[in-house]
Parts: C-alpha cells; sequence; structure tokens
C-alpha cells in the first residue's frame, strides 16, 4: 500500500450544495514531492485541510471516502493527533501566526513547545530554520511588525521546524521575492530526500514543473488528472480547466519543439536539452512581439508624486526608507525588491498612512505634510497587501460601497459605482454574500473592487496577485491596462516579474530602503547587478531566450498556431 493513499473523497462545505471535493482517488510514495494545480475555487485549498483533518474535524460539513496517511485515518483523527504527522502551511500567512508569541524566535520554537521538544534541541532547530528562510535579521521583532513576505518566511519556518513526515503547502511562496521564492522550493526539495513527503499548491507552475515529480490537475472538486508536469502541461485541454501551461511549454508549443515522448517541455532545463532544435532568432521573432522600444522611459501626463529625499523608520536606529527621491507620473509603474526593501512603506506614505521622518512628498502640486488620509481618500486608492487588513462590513456590496459613501457620494451613486466595480473584477454574483466566507483570491479581489469604485485619480495595489489563478490575473491586468489608458496613475508591488514585464511601463527596484533602478523594462532587467541585490529575476520568457542565444530581449510571445 501507498504511504498515503486518497479514496473516493468527497467533501461539501456546510450550508452549500456543491460538492468541494468530488471522488478523489489518488496514492502518493513517501518522499514524493506533488504539485497540486488547479483554477481558483478548484478545491486546492480544501484538500490541503483533508490531508491534516481540518476537513471535516474544523469546518464539519459532509465527508465521504478517506484519506489515509501511513495507515493513519486523517478524517477520523484529531487534528491534535495528525499536526504531528503532517504540517500545514496556510495560504495566507497571517492565519497562521498564533497571535501567542511576541517575537520571531517564540513564534517558531511555539509548535516545539507544544511537542515537548527538549529547549537545547528546540534552539537548535528554530537557528536552522531562521538560517535556511533568511529571517535571522528579525528574530526578535514581533511577527506582526514583519513585512508580508518575512511573515510568510515566518508561518514556513514554524512548521519546517517540525520536521513532520508530510509537509503541505497552499501557495507558500506568494509574497516571496524571486530568490526567496527559489530558496524555498530547493529547501523543501532536499526534505524529500530525508523522505519527508511535500505537498504543494502553487500559482507558479514553471517551479512545480522544475521540482515535482507529478502535478495533480483539479477542476470544480474533481480530478482531472495526476501525472508529470510535462505530461499535464501538453494536454491541449488544460485551458478549459483555467489553468495556463509555464511559458517555457508555450514558447516549446508556439515553435513546435517537442521531447522525444511527444510532449513539450515544462522546464528551463529540459529547454535547454532540446536547444538545437530551436530556429534561429529571425523565424523565433515572428512568434513574439518584437522587443526593446516599448514606449514608457519618457514621463507622461505630469508629475503626480514628487518625491524628495525621503527618510522613515519605525523604530529609532532601524532605518526603513533611505533619501529615496523619485517622481511618479500617469505610466503605470511596478514596484519590485527584496522582502523587506520597504516597498509597503512607501506606499503607505504615498497613501499618508505613514508620515515622512525626513524629506517630503508632494502631491498634484501640493506639499502632503499639510494633508489628512481623509484628505487624500478621493484622490488615492490604496488595496492593502492583505484584504483582511481592509474588509470590515459582513456584505461585498456594503464593503464596496463604504469607500464610494465615504468620499461623499449619493447611495444610488456610491452602489452603482460598487456594482460595476464588482463586474469588472467578475464577482457580480457575490454582491450579497459575505466577504469572509469567501476564498482568498476573492477577498483580494473584492479589496480591489473595494477601491476602484471609488474612482481615484491613483489606484495603489499592493501585491495584487497574490492567489490569483490565471482568469483573476488577466482581469487584474485588464483594469491596469484600462486605468492607464484613461490616464490615471497606477502603482503596483509585485513578485511576479512576469505579470511586471507584460502589464507595467516603468520598473523601480528597491532593495535596503533605497531605489537601485528606475526605467523600461528592458532598461531595468538587463541590469543583472541590480536584479541580484534585489533577489529579483529575469521575466521567464526574456531568460528562456538569452539561454537560446537569441540577441535581443522578448515580454511576450504571440500564441496561436505553430511555425
Ligand atoms: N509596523 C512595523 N513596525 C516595525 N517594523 C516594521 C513594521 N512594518 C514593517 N516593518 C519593517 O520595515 C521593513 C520594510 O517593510 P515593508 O513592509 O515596507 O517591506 P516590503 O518591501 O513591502 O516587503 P515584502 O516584499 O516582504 O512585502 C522590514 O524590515 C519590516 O520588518
Amino acid at each position: 500500500m501507498s504511504y498515503i493513499s486518497v479514496e473516493h473523497l468527497k467533501y461539501r462545505y456546510p450550508n452549500t450544495e456543491r460538492l468541494a471535493l468530488n471522488d478523489l482517488n489518488f496514492e502518493i510514495e513517501k518522499g514524493e514531492f506533488i504539485g497540486i494545480a488547479g483554477e481558483n475555487g478548484s478545491g486546492r485549498s480544501t484538500l490541503c485541510q483533508a490531508f491534516i483533518g481540518l476537513v471535516p474535524g474544523f469546518f464539519k460539513g459532509a465527508y465521504g471516502g478517506r484519506v489515509l496517511i501511513d495507515g493513519t485515518e486523517a478524517g477520523k483523527t484529531p487534528v491534535s493527533r495528525m499536526c504531528r504527522k503532517v504540517g500545514l502551511v496556510f495560504q495566507n500567512p497571517f492565519n497562521q501566526l498564533s497571535g501567542a508569541k511576541e517575537t520571531v524566535f517564540e513564534e517558531i520554537a511555539f509548535g516545539l513547545q507544544n511537542f515537548g521538544v527538549p529547549r537545547e534541541e528546540m534552539t537548535e532547530r528554530v537557528n536552522e530554520v531562521l538560517g535556511l528562510l533568511d529571517i535571522e535579521a528579525c528574530r526578535d521583532q514581533n511577527p506582526f511588525d514583519l513585512s508580508g513576505g518575512q511573515m510568510q518566511r515566518v508561518a514556513l519556518a514554524g512548521i519546517l521546524a517540525m520536521k513532520p513526515d508530510v509537509i503541505v503547502l497552499d501557495e507558500p511562496t506568494s509574497q516571496l521575492d524571486p530568490a526567496g521564492s527559489e530558496e524555498v522550493f530547493a529547501a523543501v526539495d532536499r526534505m524529500t530526500e530525508a523522505g519527508i513527503t511535500i505537498i504543494m499548491v502553487e500559482q507558479k507552475l514553471e517551479k512545480l514543473a522544475e521540482y515535482c515529480d507529478r502535478i495533480l490537475l483539479l477542476h470544480e472538486g474533481r480530478q482531472i488528472a495526476f501525472d508529470t508536469p510535462e505530461r499535464i502541461f501538453s494536454r491541449p485541454d488544460l485551458e478549459d480547466y483555467g489553468v495556463k501551461p509555464p511559458i517555457c511549454t508555450r514558447l516549446c508549443r508556439a515553435l513546435g519543439v517537442k521531447r522525444a515522448d511527444g510532449c513539450y517541455p515544462a522546464s528551463h532545463e529540459e529547454v535547454r536539452k532540446l536547444k538545437t532544435q530551436f530556429p534561429e532568432e529571425s523565424l523565433f521573432q515572428k512568434k513574439c512581439v518584437p522587443d526593446g522600444k516599448t514606449k514608457g522611459q519618457e514621463a507622461c501626463g505630469g508629475e503626480v508624486f514628487q518625491i524628495g529625499h525621503l527618510n522613515f523608520r519605525y523604530q529609532e536606529g532601524t532605518p526603513v526608507l533611505r533619501d529615496v527621491t523619485l517622481s511618479l507620473d500617469s505610466r503605470s509603474t511596478a514596484i519590485v525588491g527584496q522582502n523587506g526593501a520597504g516597498k509597503t512603506t512607501l506606499v503607505k506614505l504615498l497613501k499618508g498612512l505613514l508620515k515622512p521622518v525626513g524629506g517630503s512628498i508632494w502631491y498634484g502640486g501640493e506639499d502632503m505634510a499639510g494633508k489628512t488620509v481623509a484628505m487624500l481618500a478621493g484622490e488615492v486608492g490604496y488595496v492593502f497587501q492583505n484584504p483582511d487588513d481592509q474588509i470590515f462590513k459582513y456584505h461585498v456590496l456594503d464593503e464596496v460601497m463604504f469607500g464610494p459613501l465615504n468620499i461623499g457620494m449619493k447611495k444610488e451613486e456610491a452602489e452603482r459605482h460598487a456594482r460595476e466595480a464588482l463586474k469588472e473584477v467578475g464577482l457580480e454574483n457575490l454582491a450579497a454574500e459575505n466577504p469572509y466566507d469567501l476564498e482568498l483570491s476573492e477577498r483580494k479581489l473584492v479589496a480591489i473592487a473595494s477601491v476602484l469604485a471609488m474612482d481615484t485619480r491613483v489606484l495603489i495595489l499592493d501585491e495584487p496577485t497574490i492567489a490569483q489563478d490565471w482568469k483573476g490575473r488577466q482581469i487584474i491586468g485588464g483594469i491596469i491596462q484600462r486605468l492607464e489608458k484613461q490616464g490615471r496613475t497606477v502603482v503596483a508591488i509585485l513578485h511576479d516579474m512576469d505579470f511586471v514585464s507584460e502589464y507595467f511601463r516603468r520598473v523601480i527596484v528597491m532593495a535596503r530602503g533605497q531605489v537601485l533602478a528606475d526605467g523600461t523594462r528592458e532598461a531595468v532587467f538587463s541590469r543583472k547587478e541590480v536584479l541580484e541585490k534585489a533577489r529579483i529575476e529575469e521575466p521567464s520568457l526574456m531568460k528562456l531566450c538569452k539561454m537560446l542565444g537569441y540577441e535581443k530581449a522578448y515580454f511576450q510571445l504571440k500564441e496561436g498556431e505553430e511555425v
């Protein structure tokens, strides 16, 4: 019998009609690295909860079939016992933190303390994961004073320190800088060598393909396939299930480059092996939007923000922003860079939620020092990194209407704006729902809609693509393009370089509280030393083309029939 076996697993949440999991059947061997792919709502997070028994133990509802882990039946074993065997890293790291501990060190040690691990061993294990996830510097900080990415690392560290036999990770790298994300994949992959089984939900399909043994493809709670990454991503019907193959698979499909078994490559390594099959650059160019001449270096629409010698710190002696000088106009602008670089801090200053310690910020020709958050509310919209920091109403429509009402719109007008915004993010059918009953991806879209409904001149999006599938990313990309066309200013913080290269005209790179680079995607992504310092990477297509020896930089693939 296999180490993990899932037999006829069915599950329905209380007070719902649809099966969230519908007759799943598969087996996993000890030490395998399994990826789970599917669109939002396909059952991925529910399945993660079923491995540890939270489904049905905590959520209740109707449950059938069984999940056996090394002979223990997850659905019938108390979660307190299951968690000795299975560690679950939640989708939203905020939900993972205990709230009972005042330092990062104590937070990571919390689980080990509960297991009664001796003090010396506990300290050793905590130090080990602090190093592994590069958060030693945060050791004495309060977990709730961390940046989003640092918090995600702490949540992950708490589970890795417990060394369970099975680690289930629900989008564990969504808020990590690209280098950090790579480190997490490599670290959990190393754990499989010690016989630890890894099950990971991820939107980064290229990384899944690189590291996973097999991928489980879910759609509407049903199991569509459980197979190797190449076979899954070569399926002609993949997009019918709301999943877009990774860029390297799409590139190979567009150029008709196949492996000996007839599948398209799914990882950069595979592409490298088939390098000789790729066409010359002149032929390849037919498949790509030509490089280079992206309009955008020049400023446009006049200055919106003028930031001069800006300094900020939360605590005496720990500078967070250091002498930042920038101006922002109506070009769509992505701010990228390492976790903890000060990106969120910078945009909170632009929104007026924080006040500079030194230097100045001018908005629309006026010094912001004299403005309150209320005065700026109708001008500058800000979507928080964690939607749960923003949402507070019990109905989606009320939540989205709150902003418009707050800036003085009449009820009918506010409702019209709110419904239009909900339609734009694809949630018009959820207007009467309680936002807390929605998935994280939907809550993020509610938060975006509630700011869109205010029709502000500036829209600041803090990591808008967190938890979004391909469809969600397209919706958000479309909003960015629409606002830019209308001459609005969109500023977004992002860790997804493919999304950045597809939708943003200007890229600002930050590291350690400073701006390292500022320019078009071509200019910024060609500066290797900047990418390294800021722990970011080139967009996938650009990296692939370089590997294939093409001279120019390409950022977008024209898809369709093969060459
Ligand atoms: N409320 C706070 N109190 C003390 N320090 C804080 C607080 N919020 C953030 N910090 C620290 O300020 C630094 C910058 O954090 P910020 O959230 O601006 O980074 P970021 O670039 O947005 O990171 P990420 O990519 O991880 O979201 C980090 O070192 C963080 O630990």
